[in-house]
């Protein structure tokens, strides 16, 4: 095999080169400037500084004069004009090396929302008749994000569209390595999750998961970020990237803007455009990442596993000491040959200064592997604190079952405490059981008697069975006799007695909210029947009034306003 070596510069995009030169200006405090380079951090002036270029980002590319792996056969989607109008999904989960599925069908929902706009569905992308496009997340050099809401879910997502087009076959064999790598790693926590990519038009979209922020814009948010949180990020870092090197994966782009936070706080990998098998990364096709977090290696082509530590340490550098890094020039020397500026690391701890020190070793070999980096004193604690505080969400949720449990068997004691109450005033002749055969039943207009069922077969004390679905609005809120009559009066105003089918809907769906009563017997009553064992099926026996006649109804107003039991749905 062949290869030829190309080498080049990109310039990174002028958007995101604004955005950073904007916040730089906010990084204080200003150090002593005794050279041009070597300490040009970070200001904030409050607006761009558009003459201020981002570090260019150098690419040594290893080109394989051998074609690709991708089968382009397989694909239906390419670069040809007819082609490429039509949107392929693209997916490599199905084990072979490039699965591109099919052409994409148009989900009803979308294509109803997509009917419903003014303009025609067919010459909307797929991506248009899909997503309503809500503001643009951030760009980089391949591809800019937007933040979307699905229309068949209403969620919302990111989506990434690849800025280039497909130029050719091995552009966009590299575009869609991305994709194979996302799926990959879309299960770890501590990476970014992947929903589906598509093609159409000769780029390429990605969904996946909408995170809060990237971890430079928290930076820049933030400015000063407390020792404790640094670690965990530390932590969450070194695990998404210890599942690469695992698979003998390395990242290469490691750095501030590739990190996301989500809504948990929890920092995520993301961007694995530039992801690569160790093996074939010194000797296929390797395009190294951003300068400012290359490892100094990386100059003479030498792709590890270490070269991704030292971006992490040096990423980690800037978000502990609010470090602008520069991208070429005498300090970026400084800084990889392990001299770091004492006016930034004097300000954190020692225990982070080794940590950082030894992750940004000038030698790849001495650098600490992410096993080792996980097993730091400080980081093992960090762990075990978490096991245990994962330990005890599974108490305290063990505890809110087992105390919903406890009021569900008082529930039914109070049932059964009302049962030998309504046996003793029948037996007292206080009461008079209205037995199955005198319950008159509604078909239609016309009444019938009922044959027995067993919801009526303890004579004289019907029973009300409802089940408690934790997603009605009943939900966590006490629940009263009246809460239920309330709702079985409107219905019987409404329709007369019920029949023995309305009757059980009636009971099934939660009737706090009358408006959803009717809506609520189907789910409620198909809920029971597909899923018996998850149901809360209480029994509670009631006074017979509201099956026999609508001015019995009444008769129960002394029930009126009594709690029957509190709800205390899991939350879970
Ligand atoms: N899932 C997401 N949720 C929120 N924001 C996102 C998401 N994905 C990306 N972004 C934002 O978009 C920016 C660019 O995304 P990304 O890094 O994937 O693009 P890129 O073109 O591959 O970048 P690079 O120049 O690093 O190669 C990120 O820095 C981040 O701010
Ligand atoms: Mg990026």
């Amino acid at each position: 095999m062949f290869f030829h070596i190309t080498t080049q510069l990109q310039y990174k995009k002028n958007n995101s080169i604004k955005q950073r030169n904007n916040m730089d200006k906010q990084r204080l405090p200003m150090p002593e400037i005794i050279n041009d380079d070597k300490h040009r951090h970070k200001q904030f002036n409050g607006h761009f500084d558009s003459n201020r270029f981002r570090p260019p980002k150098v690419k040594t590319r290893y080109i394989a004069v051998e074609n690709n792996n991708l089968n382009r056969s397989q694909s239906s989607g390419s670069c040809s004009a007819n082609n490429s109008q039509i949107a392929h999904a693209i997916s490599f989960r199905g084990g072979s090396e490039c699965s591109d599925a099919g052409i994409l069908p148009t989900s009803p929902s979308a294509a109803a929302a997509a009917s419903s706009m003014s303009t025609t569905s067919c010459n909307m992308s797929h991506f248009e008749q899909c997503f309503e496009r809500l503001t643009k997340l951030g760009e980089g050099s391949f591809g800019e994000v937007f933040q979307v809401r699905d229309r068949s879910d209403s969620r919302l997502y990111a989506v990434k569209i690849s800025k280039q087009l497909f130029r050719g076959e091995q552009y966009r064999a590299e575009r869609l390595e991305e994709v194979r790598r996302y799926e990959e790693f879309s299960g770890h926590e501590n990476c970014i999750r992947f929903i589906r990519a598509w093609e159409q038009y000769d780029r390429l979209f990605m969904q996946m998961e909408l995170c809060r922020e990237s971890l430079e814009q928290y930076l820049y948010r933030c400015r000063h970020i407390p020792e404790d949180r640094i670690w965990h990020i530390l932590l969450d870092l070194l695990r998404g990237l210890k599942s690469l090197h695992d698979r003998n994966l390395i990242h290469l782009d490691i750095k501030l803007e590739n990190v996301l936070i989500d809504d948990d706080d929890t920092c995520k990998l993301a961007d694995f455009g530039l992801v690569i098998d160790v093996d074939k990364a010194n000797n296929h096709q390797a395009t190294e990442g951003d300068s400012r977090y290359m490892a100094p290696e990386i100059l003479q082509g030498h792709f590890s596993k270490a070269a991704d530590i030292f971006s992490l340490g040096i990423a980690m550098l800037e978000l502990s000491c609010y470090m602008d890094l520069p991208s070429n020039g005498p300090l970026w020397h400084e800084l990889r040959q392990g001299k770091l500026p004492e006016e930034f690391i004097s300000k954190i701890s020692v225990e982070l200064q080794q940590v950082i020190k030894c992750m940004m070793s000038p030698d790849p070999r001495q650098r600490a592997t992410t096993e080792q980096l996980l097993a730091h004193p400080r980081l093992v604690r960090m762990q075990k604190q978490e096991k245990s505080m994962v330990t005890l969400k599974l108490l305290s949720k063990c505890f809110r079952r087992s105390r919903r449990a406890f009021w569900l068997k008082m529930c039914n004691l109070k049932t059964a405490a009302y049962r030998c109450l309504f046996y003793l005033l029948e037996i007292l002749h206080l009461y008079k059981p209205i037995t199955s055969s005198q319950t008159p039943m509604y078909n239609g207009n016309t009444a019938t008697a009922a044959p027995s069922s067993p919801s009526t077969s303890v004579a004289g004390v019907p029973r009300l069975e409802f089940q408690l679905v934790g997603s009605t609005p009943i939900g966590n809120r006490d629940c009263y006799i009246s809460d239920f009559l309330l709702a079985m009066d409107m219905d019987l105003s409404q329709h007369g007695t019920p029949t023995a089918c309305e009757r059980e809907n009636l009971v099934n769906s939660t009737p706090i909210n009358h408006n959803h009563l009717t809506a609520n017997r189907q789910r409620s009553s198909s809920a029971r029947k597909t899923r018996p064992e998850k149901s809360n099926l209480l029994s509670v026996d009631e006074n017979c009034s509201f099956v026999s006649s609508p001015s019995k109804v009444l008769e129960t107003s002394s029930f009126r306003g009594k709690k029957l039991f509190t709800l205390d749905v899991d939350e879970e």
